[in-house]
């Protein structure tokens, strides 16, 4: 696949935007006229950094507004074209992108603008160049493909195509399976993005809010399957127009791109046989059965706090590594694992975010094919020295710098608590509270990184993304977004901020981006479960009263299971198709970490949106005030 990107997808000078894409594997690039114009060397000189990149350049765009114009308006804007072909020679390139026209003097006509593009055309050849038709989805005569279809087919130029970009279709819903009867060489190149399922003006969408392949709710694999069934080889480019990208690191930008472009050629691969890009070989994305265990680091003291709240979640010690400081706690089929080592990853780890929860293990399918598809698509593995008796787990770096383990059924690494732990006297077992499983992680990050982390995890493993929803705090916003396996098997919900104001902004901003702020276990009777946890001396976070008066008009609930509901401190939520939730939250600890536990009822699939304010406004309460420095 030859893969390119625009200039203005990502942040920084020129020069800084050229390291990033060569760097993260990009063969060309396109051009943008404000890159151009911001950077102070020549066209040559501009070409020849892009070369000395590594990198080719296979577009140079925008022109806007050259077709259809009555004169002396048409002159000008052929001359305005004749002087970017002066500039493109000069750079190094020799196509140009014209896109649709929204000039308020355009008189439109197929056959007038055809002819415009075979004089165009004519110039252009007269020079090397060749020129590509895109339709902004927003041009005044020309807004779908299959209108600039029509112009160039009429143009009849060999220096004439058509540009496709998957934005222009599908935002604005054109069914993109009629490129299948373009014939491949008039396409001269094709621009990918994809952009979140927003009810919003099209022209700013395009500008602001476009996301890679992937990261939104486009089908931009159909897009991609209806190009590929043309024939079309040419170059596939990304042109992301995103304000938050262009405020973030160049870096992971192009990173994210390289990942988004082969994620998405990789899966057309799969879903069409017979069409074959040409990328690396990947294992194919595995299923995730679960959260096997949850680790935190902690000094020794800490360690007892941390294991004193456990106990009284109904956990207990049962086993100890057989050469390090680190315990495993166990409850039903939950593992949390306390490390209390003086060196290595989790110490590290420790001096960094303080007590916090710095691995997670998750079961899956294949463990090695996991970390072998993470890695060919750009994610950093990790690995430390294995003492004596220790398994080699595979694993990479995740959110905020903490460390995603791979276990599996298939190999030895499914027996890692028999090999790599001894048994602990249960004299100090607490009562379990029926707390059985892991039902969610979540984690928070900066708003900005939250597309990263999203794609991260959709392009690894077979993990969907539920719909965005905004979170009020008392202080703000939290931007939450579920990712969750369709047996639920996995769920993991990112959470992004902007300040460090709300509650999960001021953890990731006191626990330096620590990433996991809460572990959700799951109960099959949360009554019962409630009840346990107060025997234990379990504190539960206090709920106003003014949440179960309103709790009664909204839900037709009786008396009884209200007043149940308000005795625990349980919160509860409907999906008005028969499936109930029921949360109840311990209260915050350290930096604004803290536990939950849920009930679904009914087949409930989401986590109790409308109640996050709520509990949020709880927690706020009872944390430790603002800047306040932990030790
Ligand atoms: O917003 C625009 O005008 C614009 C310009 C060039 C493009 O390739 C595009 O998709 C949009
Ligand atoms: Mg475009």
């Amino acid at each position: 696949m030859k893969t390119s990107i625009a200039t203005v997808s990502i942040a920084g000078d020129l020069r800084d935007k050229l390291a990033a894409i060569s760097q993260a594997g990009f063969d060309g690039i396109e051009i943008f006229e404000q890159d151009f114009i911001a950077y102070s060397g020549s066209p040559g000189e501009i070409g020849e950094m892009v070369r000395d990149h590594g990198l080719r350049i296979d577009l140079f765009q925008p022109v806007r507004d050259v077709e259809g114009l009555p004169e002396p308006l048409r002159a000008k804007a052929f001359d305005r074209i004749e002087r970017r072909f002066d500039l493109m020679e000069e750079l190094g390139t020799d196509l140009l992108l014209v896109s649709s026209s929204t000039h308020a003097q355009s008189l439109g006509g197929v056959d007038r603008i055809a002819a415009d593009f075979s004089e165009l055309g004519e110039r252009a050849a007269a020079r090397g160049m060749r020129i590509g038709y895109e339709a902004r989805s927003w041009g005044r005569f020309v807004s779908d493909y299959r209108d600039a279809w029509e112009v160039v087919r009429r143009a009849n130029h060999p220096a004439v195509g058509l540009i496709l970009d998957s934005f222009h279709t599908l935002a604005k819903k054109v069914d993109p399976e009629g490129i299948r009867s373009i014939p491949a060489d008039k396409i001269f190149h094709v621009q990918l993005s994809d952009a979140p399922m927003i009810a919003m003006d099209l022209e700013y969408m395009s500008r602001h809010f476009r996301v890679m392949p992937g990261e939104g709710d486009l089908p931009v694999l159909d897009f991609l399957r209806a190009v590929a069934g043309t024939g079309y080889d040419g170059v596939f480019s990304l042109e992301i127009l995103n304000d938050q990208v262009r405020g973030s690191s160049a870096r992971i930008a192009a990173l994210d791109g390289y990942r988004s472009l082969l994620y998405l050629a990789d899966e057309l691969n799969r879903s069409e046989p017979a069409s074959k890009i040409d990328v690396p070989e990947m294992p194919a994305k595995g299923r995730v059965h679960g959260v096997e265990f949850v680790e935190f680091s902690a000094s020794d003291a800490e360690a007892e706090t941390l294991g004193g709240m456990l106990h009284t979640l109904g956990f207990s010690p049962v086993a100890q590594h057989i050469a390090k400081s680190v315990t495993l706690w166990r409850q039903g089929d939950i593992n949390i694992v306390i490390n209390t080592e003086q060196e290595g990853f989790a110490h590290s780890s420790y001096v960094m975010h303080g007590t916090s929860v710095c691995d997670v293990g998750l079961m899956v399918e294949d463990a090695g094919a996991t970390v072998e598809r993470a890695r060919v698509l750009g994610a950093n593995l990790f690995s430390q020295p294995l003492g004596a008796g220790e398994l080699d787990i595979p694993a990479v770096r995740g959110v905020g710098g903490s460390v995603l383990h791979f276990l599996d059924q298939e190999s030895e690494l499914g027996k890692v608590w028999e090999k790599e732990f001894r048994s602990l006297e249960p004299d100090a077992a607490a009562t379990p509270a029926g707390l059985n499983r892991i039902d969610h992680l979540a984690q928070v990050m900066k708003h900005e990184e939250m597309l990263t982390w999203a794609l991260f995890y959709t392009s690894i493993f077979e993990i969907e993304k539920a719909p965005a929803v905004d979170v009020p705090d008392p202080n703000g916003i939290v931007h939450s977004r579920a990712l969750q396996s369709t047996d639920g098997a996995i769920r993991l919900t990112l959470n992004g901020v902007d300040t460090h104001r709300t509650f999960a902004g001021r953890f990731v901003s006191d626990s330096f981006g620590s990433s996991v702020q809460h572990i959700a276990f799951a109960t099959d009777d949360i009554f019962a479960t409630a009840r346990q946890l107060a025997d234990n001396g379990f504190e539960s976070l206090p709920i106003p009263k003014n949440y179960y008066a309103d709790l009664e008009s909204r839900f037709s609930l009786d008396d009884e299971t209200v007043a149940d509901l308000k005795a625990a401190n349980i919160l509860y939520d409907e999906d008005g198709a028969g499936g109930a939730y029921f949360q109840l939250y311990s209260r915050p600890y350290g930096d604004g970490f803290f536990f939950e536990i849920v009930e679904r009822r009914g087949g409930y699939n989401d986590y109790g949106a409308p109640n996050a304010a709520y509990r949020t406004a709880a927690l706020k309460r009872l944390s430790r005030p603002a800047g306040v420095p932990r030790h």
